[in-house]
């Protein structure tokens, strides 16, 4: 029976969850396992988990599952005949790309691709994505400054023991609050929870700030352009800094809507005013869609909220598209074959399973469903935040991702649960 409404009948982690988390850990670390689930009972927007607790679920398994568990146009796809070999044989995709390879990129990724980018290259995860989308922008910069000609005997040597000039000093510019990944690349843009960074070395490259908006907007217009304004300054004033320093900024790496740096917002034209420094400075302008990407907003791309004067550089994405990888303008193709590359970069069976749900979000016109629900939920949120304006703050949001402010973390985890404070927020 597909469960229709929340059923909560034990403590959660209930007594089942608990029995297979103490066989678990015989094997890994648990810390972070909330319960066990049980998915073949979960349902569209229901988890079920061991112990028969039904949960209306708005966290969706990290915000990457895109129209719910056990969807039927899900389960068609894997029981289609036709896809058999495409969940069996996982390929080396640089290597040997199955024959139906190119249909399937056109039916899926490059169907919704962001306006004005066609080129697409498939990863296994977020961070695996935006790990190589830095290398695009590595590579990039080294032929531009090469001017087309081949490395030296020099370079070539060098870089094998990470020595100059064949590993060089650049540089990527990340935002603080910033959440882009926990591969080490990735992580050195990462800039939320000491559980990410604590222990692993790290590049010192510049971290420049996010705007922090007032809220409500219409009521902190020129005080909320003038923050935006300054921290524009200060991402020009970064650049030349690097260049001084003899470390130039490569990229500008950016979540349209910060995640999990506290779902921090900016304006249309914040973003196009750092694209432009970006044209300006010849600096890749570097959009990391992983969470708010797949119609989050309402539009497919957060970054068609803002109406840029043109595509960005570089368009990172994962979680709900089921598949990671990043579009590219042709400028970040590398010219040579195995350097953007692993085992299997990427997998077919993922594109599949994304063209049902790109099928889907078209078809029970979803993306107008997700405005729709925006419109209404976020208004009706602001009104609780009027009723305690002691407890509640900065009602901020777009189609269904947003956010409320509490006044502190133990608050918040109050309002969400005592065992999350107990097993995540205590560190
Ligand atoms: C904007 C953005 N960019 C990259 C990533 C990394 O994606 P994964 O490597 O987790 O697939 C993420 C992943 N999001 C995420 C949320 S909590 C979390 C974690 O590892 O705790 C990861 C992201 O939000």
């Amino acid at each position: 029976v597909e469960p229709s409404s929340p059923n909560v009948r034990t403590e959660i982690p209930g007594p089942k969850s608990r029995q297979l988390l103490k066989e678990l850990d015989r094997i890994q670390n648990t810390g972070a396992v909330q319960f066990f689930a049980d998915y073949d009972k979960s349902y569209g927007n229901y988890l079920v988990d061991v112990d028969d607790n039904c949960m209306l679920d708005l966290y969706t398994q990290i915000a990457s599952i895109p129209i719910g568990y056990n969807h039927q146009s899900l389960i068609d796809a894997v029981k289609n005949e036709n896809n058999l070999s495409t969940f069996v044989n996982r390929p080396a995709l640089g290597c040997y790309p199955p024959r139906d390879w190119i249909t399937r990129l056109q039916t899926s990724l490059l169907a919704v691709a962001p306006p004005g980018l066609s080129e697409v290259q498939t990863m296994a995860c977020g961070a695996c994505s935006v790990e190589h989308a830095q290398k695009a922008m590595f590579i990039a910069f080294q032929r531009r400054k090469r001017g087309g000609a081949p490395p030296t005997q020099e370079e070539l040597q060098s870089c094998k023991t990470n020595d100059l000039p064949g590993t060089p000093n650049l540089s990527v510019l990340s935002f603080k609050n910033a959440f882009h990944g926990r591969t080490m690349g990735a992580l050195a843009l990462t800039h939320t929870k000491p559980m990410h960074k604590l222990d692993f070395p790290q590049p010192k490259w510049p971290i420049a700030t996010f705007p922090m908006l007032k809220y409500p907007l219409e009521d902190n217009v020129r005080e909320n352009q003038a923050e935006e304004k300054r921290c524009l300054a200060e991402v020009e004033d970064l650049i030349e800094t690097w260049k001084k320093k003899g470390e130039p900024i490569v990229g500008v790496v950016i979540e349209p809507i910060q995640g999990e740096g506290g779902d921090n917002f900016a304006s249309p034209q914040f973003f196009q005013g750092l694209q432009d420094i970006c044209i300006q400075n010849d600096i890749c302008f570097n959009l990391d869609e992983v969470q708010t990407g797949c119609g989050v907003t309402g539009l497919f791309w957060a970054h068609e909220h803002f109406n840029l004067k043109q595509p960005p550089d570089i368009v990172t994405f994962s979680k709900k598209m089921l598949t990671g990888g990043f579009y590219y303008r042709s400028e970040y193709r590398s010219q040579e074959a195995f350097r953007i590359f692993n085992t299997w970069v990427g997998d077919p069976s993922k594109v599949v399973l994304l063209e049902a749900v790109i099928k889907v979000i078209k078809q029970d016109n979803l993306l107008n469903r997700v405005t729709e629900i925006g419109n209404y939920l976020w208004p009706e949120v602001e009104k609780i935040q009027k009723k305690y304006p002691d407890f509640l703050s900065r009602v901020r949001g777009l189609g269904i991702t947003g956010a409320v402010d509490f006044p502190s973390l133990d608050d918040r985890n109050k309002a969400i649960s005592s065992y999350y404070q107990k097993v995540y927020y205590n560190i």
